[in-house]
């Protein structure tokens, strides 16, 4: 039987840190979880529990201390170049111009000036930004900074994305919309996304699978999949039957392992 490579397959990846006060701390126990290309996996998990550490090995930005990480199917050793990230905190560079910003990534790539600003112009349009060409990062809005750095990063065309609430810091409905463009801009691309949100109504509109992660050291609780069909209208969406039930059963999983963390943090307080 031929099987499909993994855009992602961790298989009990561990992670180990060295505590603060001496000693080690486990961020990551025995993860194991595949994601296919062009599949949508976000993961939600009490704070603190590894969630962001997950996207650390497999940017490879950290090293597994024990455990198998690969991306496509190659063992990831150091920094893959297929990956696109996105943060709560901006990428954008504040004494470049929006132009010159979304052009960065091929830059680095060495794709010569103008060719590079001719690709930013397009996906400036493309996201909705058509005008604001000339413009600096302090000039624009909260949204608007999302749409730049959602530009910057689909322009390498990446086949992952790493995503660590990269809208964690707008409100609702700027939330909202930024929801919608993402799911419009990466409908296009076939890329594997893997998206950490706290929040559990993002966490759904956005999915295929939703995986909850245990409180701290981070393994995987369940996985949930999400088959509301797409295109998806994530405002609408929520109003839906079966999705108050998926609200339901990821909540009633993630809800023992918030207490558990809660309980923990009562403790140390
Ligand atoms: N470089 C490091 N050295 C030591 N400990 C670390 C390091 N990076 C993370 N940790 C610890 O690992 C644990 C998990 O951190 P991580 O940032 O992955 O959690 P998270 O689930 O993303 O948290 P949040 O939901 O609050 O964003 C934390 O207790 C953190 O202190």
């Amino acid at each position: 039987m031929t099987q499909t490579t993994s855009a992602i397959r961790l298989q009990r990846a561990t992670k180990v840190f060295p505590a603060a006060g001496g000693g080690t701390f486990t961020a990551m126990r025995e993860v194991t979880l595949d994601v296919a290309p062009g599949e949508f996996v976000t993961v939600v998990g009490p704070t603190g529990c590894g969630k962001s550490t997950t996207l650390a090995l497999i940017s490879g930005l950290e090293p597994a201390s024990a455990g198998e990480v690969a991306v496509a199917g190659t063992p990831v050793t150091g920094l893959p170049g297929k990956v696109g990230y996105m943060f709560q905190q901006d990428a954008t560079l504040p004494w470049r111009t929006v132009v010159d910003n979304v052009a960065l990534g091929l830059r680095y790539r060495g794709v010569p000036k103008a060719q590079a600003r001719e690709r930013a112009r397009e996906w400036i349009d493309r996201v909705g930004l058509g005008g604001f060409e000339k413009y600096y990062p302090h000039q624009l809005s909260g949204g608007m900074r999302k749409r730049v750095a959602m530009a910057q990063t689909l322009i390498t065309e990446p086949e992952i994305l790493l995503m660590d609430e990269p809208f964690g810091a707008l409100d609702v409905q700027t939330r909202e919309l930024m929801q919608a463009e993402l799911l419009r801009l990466w409908a296009g691309t076939g890329a594997a996304v893997v998206f950490v949100t706290h929040d559990l109504t993002e966490a759904i509109a956005l999915a295929d699978r939703v995986v909850v992660m245990t409180a701290a050291p981070a393994t995987v609780k369940s996985i949930v999949p999400v088959t509301l069909p797409r295109p998806r209208d994530v405002e609408a969406i929520r109003l839906d039957p079966a999705f108050l039930d998926l609200y339901r059963e990821v909540w009633n999983s993630l809800r023992e392992e918030v207490e558990i963390a809660r309980e923990r943090g009562a403790r140390r307080g």
